[in-house]
């Protein structure tokens, strides 16, 4: 993905609620469930398919809620496969 291509990406995901961080370079977000059973049912599904890509959130989690984070320590900022990952969390929440 080239710097303009993730500008615009960066761009949908602020309006969706991510907050893009440059030092350290990340985007994290919070996600707001009903109870503790949808939050770590939803934190089931992406750890499954993060596993799966073999790229892995930091996150927390309290009762209703997930904190996230999303980085790539390989190279120590943003890369595509955060804007992926953020978008797959999007669309199981
Ligand atoms: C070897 C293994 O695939 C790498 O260490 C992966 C694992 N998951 C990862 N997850 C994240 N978020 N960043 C990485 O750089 C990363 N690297």
């Amino acid at each position: 993905m080239d710097d303009a291509a993730m500008k615009d990406t960066l761009e949908k995901l602020e309006k969706r609620g991510w907050t893009v961080s440059s030092d350290p370079e990340a985007i994290s977000k919070t996600f707001e469930f009903k109870d503790f059973t949808r939050a770590f049912g939803w934190m089931t599904m992406v750890a499954t398919r993060a596993e799966k890509i073999g790229h892995h959130p930091d996150w927390s989690n309290s009762y209703n809620k997930v904190d996230v984070s999303l980085t790539t320590h390989d190279s120590g900022g943003l890369t595509d496969k955060d804007l992926r990952l953020a978008k797959m969390m999007d669309q199981l929440a």
